[in-house]
């Protein structure tokens, strides 16, 4: 079964480039710009992924990308990964970047976008690659510095597919962004958020009414509300499931006991992704062979989710019509 998933075209909706720092490239990386790590070792920052919640993940998460500060810095954690992903047989990348922290620290929004957009571009000439951008805001920080980073990021508009939300959830309920959203929508750019992920159903209903976004990240707790469920359902509302973070995050405790099963079985547009594949276990064909292994889904199970995510993709409509020709062959 593995080396079947491996084959089978696979679209990424929902990917930190930051969370894909490995630790050999934190320290490659700390060493060419003179950056303190607070680790001996390779092996001593994978110890410390030992996480008990969202938040314990975040401070290394943020910690971690201290050592990125150049275009090339950029360059080279982007095309590691679609590296990774190629051979994990995904075909399609949604990257989400978090400017924020990055600009904190003094780089330029300029380094961001030069340094991920040349990535892309080698991706798509290297391996056929399409790829897709998702600015995403911090909403554990101000509204205003939200708005700010929009309006920083107008030159490379054309770039963006998409504006996401992300970061510490509990207590940052998805309304605090409405006024950044609304500007992004008369931007005529497209509008996703983290829901439900620690937060509970109500951010998810949030995010629709308020953010009005196309597609939920994560979304797991929506099965608490059985009207939100219902409306999902029927509004076949693209949920990006991340199996391996949530057990990693302790959102379940194992991946025996995740939502996935009964989300499917109310007909919910469910598809499946890595999140943070540095930190969470490995990359989207990690992901696809544990729900194998968790849930005995078949290779019909698996085109169904691989559907799924090409039809919510941010993509051209022949490469769409190509990919999901692939997965009908596959
Ligand atoms: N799983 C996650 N949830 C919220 N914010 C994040 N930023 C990176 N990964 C995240
Ligand atoms: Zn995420």
């Amino acid at each position: 079964m593995k080396d079947w998933l491996q084959t089978l075209p696979k679209a990424e909706l929902h990917l930190h480039i930051e969370g894909t720092l490995e630790p050999e490239l934190m320290f490659e990386l700390a060493a060419r710009n003179d950056v303190a790590l607070p680790y001996a070792s390779i092996e001593e920052v994978r110890a410390a992924y030992n996480f008990t919640n969202l938040q314990s993940f975040l401070d290394l998460y943020y910690q971690g990308m201290n050592v990125l500060y150049t275009e090339q810095d950029f360059y080279d954690l982007a095309m590691a990964y679609f590296e990774r992903a190629h051979q994990d047989g995904v075909v399609h990348i949604e990257l989400s970047f978090d400017p924020q922290p990055h600009l904190s620290r003094g780089v330029a929004m300029r380094t961001l976008f030069a340094g991920l957009g040349q990535a892309r571009e080698e991706a798509e000439r290297r391996f056929g690659m399409s790829t897709a951008l998702i600015m995403s805001f911090l909403r554990d920080r101000s509204t205003e510095e939200a708005m700010d980073v929009l309006e920083q990021a107008a030159p490379w508009y054309e770039q963006i597919d998409a504006v996401g939300l992300d970061s510490a959830e509990l207590g940052n309920p998805p309304e605090k962004f409405a006024a950044v959203f609304e500007r992004a929508r008369t931007l005529g750019i497209a509008r996703l958020a983290h829901a439900g992920e620690e937060g509970p159903a109500a951010y998810i209903s949030g995010a629709l009414d308020v953010l009005d976004v196309c597609r939920i990240d994560h979304g797991v707790r929506c099965v608490e509300d059985e009207a939100l469920v219902a409306r999902l359902a029927n509004e076949q509302i693209p949920l990006t499931v991340c199996p391996l973070s949530n057990v990693y995050l302790k959102v379940f405790e194992r991946l025996e006991d995740h939502t996935l099963p009964a989300m499917l079985d109310h007909g919910l547009c469910v598809t499946l992704n890595s999140d943070d594949p540095a930190y969470f276990g490995g990359g989207m064909l990690n992901n696809f062979v544990a729900c194998h292994e968790a849930f005995g889904w078949d290779e019909d199970a698996f085109r169904s989710l691989a559907r799924n995510a090409i039809e919510a993709a941010f993509m051209s409509e022949s490469r769409r019509e190509q990919l999901l020709a692939q997965v009908a062959a596959c």
